[in-house]
Order: C-alpha cells, then structure tokens, then sequence
C-alpha cells in the first residue's frame, strides 16, 4: 500500500522554480531516498509533504491526509526532522523529549526512546553540551517521539564525522524494523545506497529518475572496473575480448571496463599468454557513479543558474 502520493507537485520562490512537476509514490514500511545535489529541490519537496510549505500546484497525500488541509489530524502520522534543529541551549535531552512528548494524544515512551537511541545517560545534559551525533539521535527521537508512521528525515547526517554517521545509519535500520516508513533525504550517494529501498533522484527540481539503488546501478552501466599493472603486451590480449567494454592505458596502468563475468575472463586470457598483472583491483559501478551517468554531474556539486 501507498502511505505517501505526490503528483504533479510545482513549487516556485518568486520566480524561480525550485520543484517542478514532481510525482512518486512511497510504500508503507518502506525506506524512500530523495537524493540530489544542493539546491536540487529535495528540502522544498519534503517541506511541501509535511505541510510546511504551500504547493504552488499538485496534489499530496500522506496516510490519506491532504498536509495543509488535515495539518492537525496529520500531525499524529508524522514526525518530521528538520535540516539544522537547534534547540534552547540550556534544555535538557530528557525536558526536550519530555515537551516533545506532551503535544501528542498517544507518545511513545520517551524514557524507552532516549535508550534505543543510546541517549540514556545524556538525559540530564543541556542540548548545548552534545556532540553533532548525540544531536542527531536527539533529533531522530524527538521525530518519532508522537509514534508517527511516516518520519521525514532531511540530510541527517551532514556534519557528521564518519563514525557518527554510521551509528546513525543503525538507528535508521531500528526505525525501519518498527515498521515506520522513512522518507530520507540526502545528498551522500553511499547512505542512499546502503539505506534506501527506492531512490528518487531530484535533478534541477525534476524527478530524473526513481529507482532501487541496484536498479540505478545497473542502469548506469552495470559494470564492474578492473585495474591492474602489466606490460604493453596486455593491450592486444585484452581488446580482443568481447566481455572488456573499454580498456584503457596509461603508462602501465590499466584499466578495464565491462560486464558479465570480466574478472574471469581478464584473469583467464593474461594467464593464457603467461602475464601476470600486478596491484590488481576491482571496484564496482556505485551509485555516485550511476547519479553521474544518470544526470550528469556529480552529487556534491550544487545546482546553479540552470534550475
Ligand atoms: N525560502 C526560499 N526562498 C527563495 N528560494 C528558495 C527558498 N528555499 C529554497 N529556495 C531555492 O529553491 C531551490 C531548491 O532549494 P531546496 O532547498 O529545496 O533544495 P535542496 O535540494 O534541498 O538543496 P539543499 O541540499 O542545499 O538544501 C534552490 O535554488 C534554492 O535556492
């Protein structure tokens, strides 16, 4: 079942468009990446969803609720996680969940909340005395503090040192496993991969393309790269095989694109003409290759005039 529909959905800041003719569908249970590069419209997107923001045209549906129409009665299906939430300084993680949790008719169980996010004996420290990921995970609870099925979660990790980052992602994971749908927002290509069951990604305020991440993979190129050391000898033998899409060559380096089993058939030709390749490596097609197949820039690039 669909708990999220958007459609036809146009946003403008003055003159400029920032979200233009945007549709998807998001399933109940369900991990929905939107992913795209600053300034792409993913924040505008989401904002509209949790009605923060007025549409300019389409229609949304979240739980069967219309955002600016039901706001009161979608507020109980939604937790929302702001980029950038700051809190007073000098309150408390426990006075924070505990306010957070007294605007809802059924919360969850804060002090229970506050251990699965492995906040439990920051309970009596001011906002201000915590680490960019204890904030994080402060956020998160807060977010799902009034029970919501849906959460939107906008660039959670940004700011984030990498190990942080990973305790995060294995919180999302807690999130997902309660059964709550999680609309993610991000521009790092590597957490949309290991998270999401199904990315959108948001291109000069235009869904590019929706996919899973393997899908997007694939349809990238769905190849696999090889990269080794061998003598000139190697360029002959490995042109002439139908698995090798591309092979290129600097000094001694190679470089050897393609699909189906490359890695065997690389391997097995070299050793039929006894060279015998060094450093060998082998990387695969990930996603921030795809998103710049698929849109052709980069993911950490941001967008300019050409929105
Ligand atoms: N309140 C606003 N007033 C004017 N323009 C805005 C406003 N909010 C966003 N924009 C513009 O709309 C476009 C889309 O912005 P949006 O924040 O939705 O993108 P984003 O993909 O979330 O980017 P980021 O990752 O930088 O937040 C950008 O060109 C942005 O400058």
């Amino acid at each position: 079942m669909d708990i999220i529909e958007i459609t036809g959905l146009r946003k403008a800041y003055g003159g400029r468009v920032a979200v233009d003719d945007v549709s998807f569908t998001v399933a109940e249970g369900e991990i929905f990446g939107v992913v795209g590069r600053n300034g792409a419209g993913k924040t505008t997107t989401v904002e509209c969803v949790s009605g923060l923001r007025v549409p300019d045209a389409g229609t949304i549906s979240v739980a069967g609720l219309d955002p600016r129409r039901d706001r009161a009665e979608l507020r109980h299906s939604l937790g929302v996680q702001l980029q950038d939430c700051t809190l007073p300084d000098k309150l408390k993680v426990g006075e924070a969940l505990d306010l957070y949790a007294s605007f809802y008719e059924h919360p969850a169980d804060w002090r229970k909340l506050l251990e699965e996010v492995g906040l439990g004996p920051k309970r009596d420290t001011a906002f201000a005395k915590l680490s960019g990921g204890q904030r994080q995970r402060l956020s998160i609870a807060l977010a799902l503090v009034g029970t919501p099925r849906v959460a939107i979660l906008d660039e959670l990790t940004t700011g984030l040192d990498p190990k942080s980052r990973r305790e995060t992602w294995e919180l999302i994971d807690l999130v997902r496993s309660r059964g709550v749908t999680i609309v993610l927002v991000t521009h790092f290509m590597e957490e949309a991969e290991r998270l999401c069951d199904r990315i959108a990604i948001l291109d000069g305020g235009r869904v590019a393309t929706i996919d899973t991440p393997e899908g997007l993979i694939a349809r990238a190129d769905g190849g696999q790269r090889l990269r080794f050391r061998a003598g000139p000898e190697a360029e002959a033998v490995l042109r002439a095989l139908p698995e090798a899409a591309g092979v290129t060559m600097v000094g001694d380096r190679f470089t050897v694109t393609g699909s189906g089993n490359l890695l065997l058939a690389v391997a097995s030709a070299l050793a039929a003409d006894d060279i015998v390749p060094r450093d060998f490596t082998m990387d695969r097609t990930t996603l921030d290759d795809a998103f710049l197949a698929l849109t052709g820039h980069a993911a950490d690039s941001t967008e300019t005039e050409e929105v």
